[in-house]
């Protein structure tokens, strides 16, 4: 990729979250993350060029030094600062327009800067090789996977009921969403197959901005934001078909939908349970019983028929869960500690600096964030390593996982070159070989720590006050694949992948 040589031709629109907007190129397996600002600010550009450089490469520090660190390496790609031409970024801008989202254009691409983030397409891993079946890509969003035990909360439901399901009440009754998701995070890091299948199953019924699945680098499957429109599972299993056609239904086709989904969901659940592409770890159980459970979780306890629970250590939900947990205070106890510091910068203007408040991400604060003593001795260090400790445990609650899945029998050779096609012809379903990423690790602001506990107060008192009574209309619809007994039923059946 040449710098000085951008043409928008080479490039299509790919996705955008809150904050940036992704485009990636038509041939290579790059994209580029572009910042977006406020639509307000689009005739004048709200920061320096010099001050958009630092904030990606911010971006490119944070994700590099301090969360591959709490992560693991193998799951991270922080990518690079570029410097693009400007007229290449204000054709692009004009090109993407009108494939964005309605919802996301109250902001606008970046076009005064030109500084991006450049990645490696993780929708269009370099393992596929064109010829053979495309990759299918799985992307999740999976949100808070614990319920908080601090002293300081407030409210004996936030004990009870997690973050993402009470947050569902606020953001129907506020309109973001149309319908419920039953999707419950602590379901999907339960790291027990039939709690995750079922987790899975529900993001599938309503993916919202949760769940999305990408086939050769084109994303087929994601919820329509802000339509009425049921999600279209046809569809989806059009595309997942041929994927899971093996023995003899490879030769007539046939296979029953509710089977291509519950070998998808297992391959998935497999990728997840998986160390990112090697063997399994070491079973943890790493949380207290009491807090792996949600109550507004449809799955029904009894049913759990295999036994095991907790997550392998070396699993990307694992590594997720535990950054997740440097919130030990939860926002009702960090908003004390934040306000002592902010009571110090304000006292001590300079310290901002010396206390690394907005970075720079580099091994200095990553020991902060690690050596934080266990109890408040009343220092302002202390309050800034939680502070900086629950920074990154938002930015956990808040990333992606990409789970790129390609048919192995489509790709592994044997000795002699020869492409094996066992699994082609085999009675159990086909083998993938899987490689699992993180995505969208970006520093959270300090000063969005206010904000963090006005919105915790409305989500609880919103669902305090309409919780459980919901007209039934803002659940999902039953889109003809699960029925109703289907949705409690939970069976699996084992098969090795
Ligand atoms: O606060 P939450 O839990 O709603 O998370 C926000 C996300 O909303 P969600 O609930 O996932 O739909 C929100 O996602 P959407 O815009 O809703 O797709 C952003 O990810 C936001 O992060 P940032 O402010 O852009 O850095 C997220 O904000 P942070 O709280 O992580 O800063
Ligand atoms: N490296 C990548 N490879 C492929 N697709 C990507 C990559 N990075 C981002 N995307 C796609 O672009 C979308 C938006 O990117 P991202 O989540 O980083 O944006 P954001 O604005 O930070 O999101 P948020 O709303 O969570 O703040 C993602 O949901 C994903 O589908």
């Amino acid at each position: 990729m040449e710098l000085d040589k951008m043409d928008e031709n080479d490039w299509k629109y790919h996705g955008e979250g809150n904050k940036s907007l992704v485009v990636s190129h038509v041939q290579l397996s790059r994209v580029l993350r572009l910042l977006k600002y406020p639509a307000e600010d689009s005739e004048n550009p709200p920061q320096t060029v010099e001050q958009a450089y630092r904030q990606i490469q911010n971006i490119v520090d944070f994700s590099s030094n301090v969360m591959s660190s709490l992560l693991g390496e193998k799951f991270i790609h922080s990518g690079e600062v570029v410097k693009l031409p400007l007229e290449f970024v204000r054709q692009l801008s004009i090109k993407v327009q009108h494939q964005r989202p309605a919802w996301r254009c109250d902001k606008v691409m970046d076009i005064y800067s030109g500084c991006a983030l450049c990645l490696p397409n993780l929708t269009s891993p370099v393992l596929h090789q064109p010829t053979h079946t495309p990759p299918l890509c799985i992307e999740i969003k999976p949100k808070c996977g614990f319920l908080p035990s601090s002293k300081h909360v407030s409210k004996d439901i936030k004990t009870k009921v997690c973050r993402f399901c009470m947050h569902q009440h606020y953001k129907v009754a506020n309109g973001k969403w149309k319908r419920r998701s039953l999707y419950c995070p602590l379901d999907l890091f339960s790291g027990n197959r039939q709690r995750m299948h079922f987790a899975i199953r529900h993001l599938i019924e309503e993916p919202q901005n949760n769940f999305k699945i990408f086939k050769g680098g084109q994303c087929v499957y994601s919820s329509k934001e802000g339509s009425d429109d049921s999600i279209d599972l046809n569809s989806l299993l059009h595309h997942l078909r041929p994927y899971f056609l093996y023995g003899n239904n490879r030769i007539n086709s046939h296979m029953t939908s509710k089977a291509v989904l519950n070998d998808f969901i297992q391959v998935l659940v497999n990728a997840l349970l998986s160390g990112g592409g090697g063997d399994g770890g070491v079973m943890t159980d790493r949380r207290g019983e009491g807090r792996s459970f949600c109550e507004a979780s449809l799955f029904n306890k009894e049913r759990i028929r295999h036994g095991s629970q907790g997550l392998p250590s070396d699993s990307v939900l694992f590594r997720i869960l535990q950054t997740q947990m440097l919130d030990t205070q939860d926002i009702e106890g960090l908003y004390l500690l934040y306000r002592r510091v902010e009571q110090h910068l304000q006292d001590f203007p300079k310290e901002r600096t010396r206390l690394q408040i907005d970075g720079p991400y580099n091994e200095a604060f990553l020991e902060k964030l690690q050596k934080c003593p266990a109890e408040d001795d009343g220092s302002v260090e202390y309050a800034v390593a939680k502070v900086h400790q629950y920074c990154a445990a938002m930015t956990a609650k808040d990333c992606s996982i990409m789970v790129a899945l390609v048919p192995s029998s489509e790709e592994e050779e044997d000795d002699d070159g020869q492409r094996r096609l066992r699994d082609f012809l085999s009675s159990r379903p086909p083998a993938f070989s899987y490689s699992v990423s993180i995505l969208d690790l970006d520093p959270k602001p300090f000063d969005s720590i206010p904000r963090q506990l006005r919105l915790d107060q409305k989500i609880v008192s919103c669902y305090l006050r309409t919780g459980g009574a919901l007209p039934k209309g803002s659940l999902p619809p039953l889109p003809g694949i699960f029925t109703a007994a289907e949705r409690e039923d939970c069976t699996l059946l084992f098969h090795p992948v």
